[in-house]
This record gives structure tokens, C-alpha cells and sequence, in this order.
């Protein structure tokens, strides 16, 4: 569903992404893994067209997405640090959205309901918890169906009532063929929702597989061991 072929990107004089190679079937979810700064959300904004690749090229749907705005709609995107107008309302925000999208006809508002959204429609983005902020950004990643969801270490920041919320909504949208990429450090929870590991680490990727492979090679039971085995060279 996502082919990325030799990708470059620097920021200056830091070369971010160093010939990353990889693809993502549809109906997975995957998991990005790899130290701070080692380029997994540079690599998410290539994809999603936010920053632009100095070489290599990223194909969905074995097309070329390079300088290209229509395929967008077909992505879901939860950042890390969602940013909206400190002095909108939650309802504005959720409206300014699907009028943008107004072409769509498949709208999903489960989560809007599930997080309990419309009781603080009237309540302003600058006066929300880092966590309900965390709640809009979800509703809306879901909200018109894409096809592919990237979603930027999504639990940091909630409640675990609220984070099992958001993972029985990644797995349930997996089941209906979406692609599904995490950025995450919490080795239980890529447990729980992944099918696959890529690790970037000083922007390379230093290993892409299936949880099941990850532990056969490693003879390891527990991801996390298994993990720290291989990035300790010991597998
Ligand atoms: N817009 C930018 N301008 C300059 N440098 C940047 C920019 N965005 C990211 N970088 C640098 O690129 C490197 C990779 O950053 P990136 O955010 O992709 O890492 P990450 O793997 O997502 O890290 P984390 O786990 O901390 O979220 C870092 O050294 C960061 O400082």
C-alpha cells in the first residue's frame, strides 16, 4: 500500500533519513519504533507530504505522491502535539474539518462519542487538558475514513480508559483493510495493537518484521526483551 524507495531527507546540514527502504501492506497496523531523534516522524511527514524528501520516492497504491496534494485525503494523521487556534471552540474546530472535507460521505464520529466530545463542544482549544486535546486530534484523524491512519505516539497524554478506547478503534479499523502506522515507545502497547516492527535508528532502518518473527529470532517471549536484544546486538 506504501512504498518507500531510498529516502533522503536532511534539515541542513543533518541528514535526517539515510536511503530508508520500506512498505507497508494494507490491513496491518504497524509500529515505528527507534530512539529520539532517529527520524520516525520526519519519515511520517514525507509520507504525508509535510516535508518534502530530497531524494527517493514514496508510492501508494504503486503511485508517486511527490509534489502531489489529492492522495492526502486518503490519510489520517494524529501528531504528536496537535496545534489548533487557542480560541476556537472544540465544535468549530470539528466543523472548520468537515467543511474542508465537505466532499465526504462516509463521515465516522464514533470517537467523538466514545470521548464524551460534544459535552465540551463549547469549551475552547487553549483551555483544554493536554489529554482531551489528544482526544480531538484522534476524532479527527478517524473522522472521514482514510484509508491509511499515521498517528504520532497516540496514547502519550491519555487516560487508560481512554488509550484502551483508542486502541479497540486502531484494531477495528485494521480490520476493515486500513493501514495503520504508530509511532510509539510503550513496548506493552505495540504488543497489543502491531503486527509489525520497523526500527529506524540514526535513520536507517534497522529492522523491519512481524512481532512473531522479532521473538522466534530472538528466543525471546516478552517484545521488549527481544527488542533490547537485537539493538544490543545480541540476537
Ligand atoms: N523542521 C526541522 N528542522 C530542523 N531539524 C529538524 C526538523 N524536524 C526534525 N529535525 C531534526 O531531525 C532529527 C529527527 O527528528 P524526528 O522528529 O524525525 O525524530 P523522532 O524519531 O520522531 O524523535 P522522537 O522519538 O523524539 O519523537 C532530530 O535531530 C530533529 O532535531
Amino acid at each position: 500500500m506504501i512504498t518507500i524507495e531510498n529516502l533522503h531527507k536532511s534539515y541542513g546540514r543533518l541528514h535526517v533519513l539515510k536511503d530508508v527502504s520500506v512498505g507497508f501492506e494494507a490491513g496491518k497496523v504497524v509500529s515505528v519504533i527507534g530512539p529520539n531523534g532517529s527520524g520516525k516522524t520526519t519519515m511520517s511527514k514525507c509520507i504525508l507530504g509535510m516535508a518534502l524528501p530530497d531524494k527517493g520516492d514514496i508510492k501508494i497504491n504503486g503511485e508517486s505522491v511527490l509534489k502531489k496534494h489529492a492522495y492526502r485525503s486518503q490519510i489520517g494523521y494524529m501528531p504528536q502535539i496537535g496545534k489548533y487556534p487557542e480560541n476556537m471552540k472544540i465544535r468549530q474546530v470539528i466543523d472548520m474539518i468537515r467543511d474542508i472535507r465537505k466532499e465526504a460521505t462516509n463521515v465516522d464520529e464514533e470517537l467523538i462519542g466514545l470521548y464524551g466530545l460534544k459535552d465540551m463542544y463549547e469549551k475552547r482549544m487553549g483551555s483544554l487538558s493536554g489529554g482531551t486535546k489528544q482526544k480531538v486530534s484522534a476524532a479527527l484523524a478517524f473522522m472521514f475514513n482514510p484509508q491509511i491512519l499515521i498517528l504520532d505516539e497516540p496514547t502519550a497524554g491519555l487516560d487508560p480508559i481512554s488509550a484502551e478506547i483508542l486502541k479497540s478503534k486502531i484494531l477495528k479499523e485494521k480490520k476493515k483493510g486500513k493501514l495503520i502506522l504508530i509511532t510509539s515507545h510503550i513496548m506493552s502497547e505495540i504488543e497489543e495493537v502491531a503486527d509489525e516492527v520497523m526500527c529506524l535508528v540514526d535513520g536507517q532502518v534497522k529492522f523491519h518484521e512481524t512481532i512473531a518473527e522479532i521473538k522466534m529470532q530472538t528466543n525471546e517471549a516478552r517484545l521488549s526483551r527481544a527488542i533490547a536484544k537485537i539493538m544490543n546486538g545480541e540476537d
